[in-house]
């Protein structure tokens, strides 16, 4: 069979192609010359495979796409507190270039705005800068000197915002040469598949979702996303959020990027921008996506069932006690543990045995670890014993031996039911 996908993705490009609205950018001359019809949309999922239809093989610069990349990069190499200390995690509701502070603080308001992202680079070397982008997109990227000169010679408001930096000790390092350093950043070539990718292990809590590496841990992975939903469209942040509802980062070469949490990157590119710097058409292919396909991180699928039944079973010594097993399944977490814990709240006091199945479990999170071993604990204090069927060890080691009521461990682990 060839997979619907790519034809489906062509059908956006195509539904969104008579949009001809918006202006290149043209305070970076290079930009100014770029062919604004240019159209190419990609897609990267946890399956690890990449879908990219249309001019999926123009190369353009990242522009301001590598914002959420560097400042991720930045987290990594210095903590969190050490970022905060020099960059904000406020929407600044001003232009992406507004030459500006919080007034409160004195610390540029956030990465993704040029103040910040001037800000982190300051803390990256270019090494780095090359080395975690290649992570990001699994390839070496390459800078478009061309593009980088021309930056440059235009690079007026930028130069105003480094010094204006330094002037307030936030940056040490040269003013001309942090500017030069970002703008060579903003000048690393790819394309909407690098993109799609590179956005793919954000959302994919950090791990490249093709080659497997884990480029930037889950912690960070979350930072960044959380950031690019509050400030990621700039001052059109609100109108993004409430329509397409996915994190996103947009560059003033035409290039669009959506990170949804455990879900995949979306890429799309086309030059013309409207008047907050974002790609028309790229913002109108994201509508029409997040539309098709459900994606808008508000609007939750009801949660999955997490107890499959439980039943009660003859315990098979006479006495007309019954066993009671709980079949769990998906993800142990707060919901699903909560679902439990009003089930076991049914259990009278006794000395019946109790199975907990995790045989139908994928992922037991911290919280629903504690939940379960606390149930488990209290089940033990009314009488009962308390046996897990657990053959993919989701429990930790010790775990059941932990529940120790005063004669020894009340609970015990099986591989099998
Ligand atoms: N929005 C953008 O893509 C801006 C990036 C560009 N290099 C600048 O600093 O002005």
């Amino acid at each position: 069979m060839r997979s619907p996908l790519p034809d489906y993705l062509s059908e956006v490009l195509q539904a969104c192609s008579d949009e001809d609205g918006g202006e290149l950018a043209a305070y970076i001359p290079e930009l100014a010359d770029a062919d604004p019809d240019r159209l190419a949309l990609a897609l990267s999922t946890p399956s690890g495979t990449r879908y990219a239809v249309g001019d999926a093989d123009v190369r353009f610069t990242i522009q301001s796409i590598s914002k959420p990349f560097a400042y991720a990069l930045a987290l990594v190499d210095h903590g969190l507190d050490a970022v905060l200390e020099r960059v904000g995690v406020e929407p600044s509701g001003d232009a992406f270039n507004e030459i500006s502070l919080d007034p409160a603080t004195g610390r540029p308001l956030n990465p993704m705005i040029n103040a910040g992202a001037i800000t982190v680079h300051s803390m990256l070397d270019a090494d780095r800068v090359q080395a975690g982008f290649a992570a990001f997109a699994g390839r070496d990227l390459e800078v478009d000197e061309e593009v980088h000169a021309s930056e440059l010679e235009s690079a007026d408001r930028n130069h105003a915002i480094a010094y204006m930096l330094r002037n307030h000790g936030i940056i040490e390092a040269k003013p001309t040469e942090v500017v030069d350093g970002y703008t060579r950043q903003c000048s690393l070539l790819v394309d909407v598949g690098d993109l799609a990718v590179m956005a793919a292990t954000l959302a994919n809590a950090g791990v490249h979702p093709e080659t497997g590496e884990r480029v930037v841990p889950r912690w960070v992975a979350r930072q960044v996303l959380s950031v690019m939903t509050t400030c990621g469209m700039y001052d059109a942040a609100g109108d993004w959020f409430t329509l397409v509802g996915i994190p996103a980062k947009s560059g003033v070469s035409g290039g669009v990027i959506g990170a949804l949490p455990g879900k995949g990157g979306f890429a799309a590119f086309s030059p013309r921008l409207d008047e907050h710097g974002n790609s028309t058409r790229g913002v109108r292919i994201f509508e029409r996506l997040s539309r098709d396909m459900g994606m808008h991180l508000m609007e939750v699928p009801p949660a999955a069932r997490p107890l499959t039944h439980g039943h009660a079973a003859e315990d098979g010594d006479g006495d007309g006690d019954l066993d009671s097993t709980y079949e769990l399944q998906g993800a142990v977490d707060f919901v699903g543990m909560e679902r439990l814990l009003v089930e076991l709240e049914r259990e009278e006091e006794g000395a019946r045995e109790i199975v907990l199945d995790l045989t139908r479990v994928h992922e037991v999170r911290d919280v629903g670890r504690r939940m379960l071993l606390e149930a488990a604990r209290r089940l033990a204090l009314d009488g009962h014993g308390v046996t897990f069927v657990d053959p993919e060890d989701m429990l930790e080691v010790g775990d059941a031996g932990s529940i120790d009521v005063g004669d020894g461990p009340a609970a015990t682990v099986v591989r099998e039911r």
